[in-house]
């Protein structure tokens, strides 16, 4: 059997929200083990492919096209079984805020135990590590209502690790995160694809998708540029998607988008 290089594979994807065509004739492949930025002006359609990669569909989506994870088509998957693979992260997540943030971050297991099993100890060692590694430990007992916005993201954040899953898709997952905390996730998703796993985020902070290896820019429902992020064609393509209101610069080895003021 040959070996599977993609992690995720999109071909001919549609998709249709109401009346209003989203997405047109995406063909796209996300490289095994490797973090892919998605960007492109708001409503370009970043959080619609993120959410058909995750086989999720809103109740007015009609959708056609293909979408394998792994080799295997999304729709063939177990929902357990796809859920321990692929973890979420998503814009403003509705979740209870009287959960206590321990008990959000175990949400996370769920496609790990048995139905009405306790949690294992190894799930509790999961949702201590994933809570130390967005600094949100120290609030364990805390309920998610308590805690500020860019507080609740990291607590959301920890759900998402706390799976181990082997995808992480993540939709704006630097919302509302101050500098350090957005250097520590940029860390982190490092350090997991360094491990093996495959890394996809919808990012709007430019400087940030910069540094993933590959990024993938979206205009008006459309691929147009998929490329690696230190190629200057991705440079020149994000800063036209963006009317050139924006310059790809180099600063110490790394690529930085910055206003363009005239
Ligand atoms: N329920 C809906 N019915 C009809 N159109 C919708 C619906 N939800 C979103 N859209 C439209 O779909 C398009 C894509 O939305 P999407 O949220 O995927 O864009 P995005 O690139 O993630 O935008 P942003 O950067 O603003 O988050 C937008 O033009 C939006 O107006």
């Amino acid at each position: 059997m040959s070996e599977i290089t993609f992690t995720l594979a999109v071909s001919d994807l549609r998709v249709q929200l109401g009346e209003r065509e989203v997405l047109r004739n995406i063909d796209l492949q996300i490289a095994r083990s490797r973090s892919t930025a998605i960007v492109g002006p708001n409503g370009a359609g970043k959080s619609t492919l993120l959410r058909a990669m995750a086989g999720m569909k809103a109740g007015h989506q009609s959708q056609s096209g293909q979408v394998l994870l792994q080799g295997r088509p999304l729709q063939g998957w177990s929902s357990r079984e796809r859920a321990q693979t692929l973890a979420w992260l998503g814009q403003n997540q509705a979740v209870a805020g009287d959960m206590s943030v321990y008990d959000v971050v175990m949400l996370g297991r769920l496609p790990h135990q048995g139905w009405l099993a306790p949690a294992s100890a190894a799930d509790h060692q999961a949702v201590q590590q994933a809570l130390r590694q967005t600094h949100a430990w120290e609030w364990r007992q805390r309920s998610l209502g308590q805690l500020s916005g860019g507080e609740r993201q990291r607590v959301l954040l920890a759900r998402a690790l706390a799976v181990q899953a082997q995808v992480l898709l993540m939709d704006e997952p630097l919302a509302n995160l101050d500098p350090p905390h957005q250097t520590d996730w940029m860390l982190t998703a490092r350090s997991l694809v360094q491990q093996g796993v495959t890394v996809v985020s919808v990012l709007h902070e430019l400087s940030f998708a910069l540094l993933a290896d590959e990024m993938v820019i979206l205009s008006d429902g459309c691929v147009i540029q998929h490329g690696r992020c230190a190629d200057p064609a991705t440079h020149r393509a994000l800063e036209s998607v963006f009317e050139n209101r924006i310059q790809v610069r180099e600063l110490d080895g790394h690529w930085l988008a910055l206003p363009r003021m005239t």
